[in-house]
């Protein structure tokens, strides 16, 4: 028999690349709930309960509320949200880093900013090029689909609106799961910004390689994330040094994560770029792709690479 998956906020920015990617798929039975029953509470807790997997494409709260309406124990879940990310009893849905999702009742996806942060941070940490109580910042731009219908609204109702630079109370909610899943000392200063582009994101981190205990060199640096991501199909480590990266106003749709490593002559500064969909290894094709795992399918099934 195929697996159920239930998509809880399918109506969504998320939902919807989520069901755009299990659209063709006949190992698996997809269930969403009509309009007018979408945030009925009866019809959600009947939905989680009879469902192999659910995928929660909600806000935080409403997150920890369909987890708790889950008597179930055969339902495994997969959480888009904040919620989880670094809760006890949790796994991280990064299996690129080595987390066991395949076996997991209960998957955190990743944020869509420390998806880039940590693909170009955590192996460096784990290598002691970097060391744990580093103070790094991490610089990044978002397309505005990031921030969900309400963002998406904003940008397009308002054609004036070119660019948002945000996050000034140094507390933005991808702190923790990004020192915690890079095995930081102190969070990260992180500065995210949104550009007039639908979907896409590019995350930085600036590296002064002069300064740090280990004075890794760029080669080190490629050789070290290298080995981190040999043979995974949607991260890609770029030895190019290209003289610039775009984003376009409609922006890639793709589930690939693609690394760089840019560095002066002398190897005394670095700059670490991950560039990435955030609704596609941010968000949605990382769903998909855990499900896979968890679901023992295809791995690659439904992906866009
Ligand atoms: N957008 C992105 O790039 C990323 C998003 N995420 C996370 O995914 C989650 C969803 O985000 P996103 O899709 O962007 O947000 P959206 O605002 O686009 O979608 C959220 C959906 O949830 C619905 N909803 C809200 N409350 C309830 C409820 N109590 N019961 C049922 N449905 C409800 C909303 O309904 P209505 O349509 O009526 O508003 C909406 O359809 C968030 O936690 C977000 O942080 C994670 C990574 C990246
Ligand atoms: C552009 C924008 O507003 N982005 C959102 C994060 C989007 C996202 O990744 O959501 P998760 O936290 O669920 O991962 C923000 O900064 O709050």
């Amino acid at each position: 028999m195929t697996a159920t998956v239930f998509i809880d906020g399918a109506a969504g920015t998320t939902g919807l690349e989520i069901r755009e990617r299990l659209a063709e798929r006949a190992d698996l039975s997809v269930v969403t709930l009509p309009d007018d029953k979408r945030k009925d509470a009866e019809a959600r807790r009947q939905a989680l309960n009879d469902a192999d997997f659910v995928i929660l494409c909600l806000p935080d709260e409403a997150a920890r509320e369909a987890v708790a309406l889950i008597a179930n124990p055969r339902t495994r879940v997969i959480d888009a949200s904040s919620a989880h990310r670094v809760a006890d009893g949790w796994t991280y849905g990064f299996p690129e880093l080595g987390f066991d999702v395949a076996g997991a009742a209960r998957v955190s996806n990743p944020g869509c900013y420390p998806t880039g942060f940590l693909a170009s941070v955590a192996p460096l940490v784990r290598a002691g090029l970097v060391p744990a109580d580093w103070p790094l910042t991490v610089n990044a731009i978002s397309g505005y689909s990031g921030g969900g219908k309400a963002l998406i609204e904003r940008f397009e109702g308002d054609d004036s609106l070119a660019f948002r630079d945000y996050g000034f109370s140094l507390a933005h909610k991808h702190l923790p799961e990004m020192q915690r899943h890079a095995g930081l000392l102190y969070p990260p200063v992180f500065a995210p910004m949104v550009a007039r582009s639908f979907r896409g994101m590019i995350v930085e981190v600036p590296l002064s390689l002069a300064a740090l205990p280990a004075k890794p060199t760029r080669a080190a640096i490629l050789d070290t994330l290298h080995q981190a991501f040999d043979g995974q199909p949607l991260v890609h480590v770029i030895a190019d040094q290209p003289d610039e990266l775009l984003m376009t106003t409609a922006g890639e749709r793709t589930d690939r994560l693609d690394l760089y490593v840019f560095a002066d002559k002398a190897d005394a500064q670095a700059r670490l770029v991950a560039r990435l969909d955030n609704l596609g290894k941010g968000a949605g094709g990382a769903a998909v792709q855990n499900l896979n795992l968890m679901a023992g399918l295809d791995p690659l099934a439904g992906l866009i690479l």
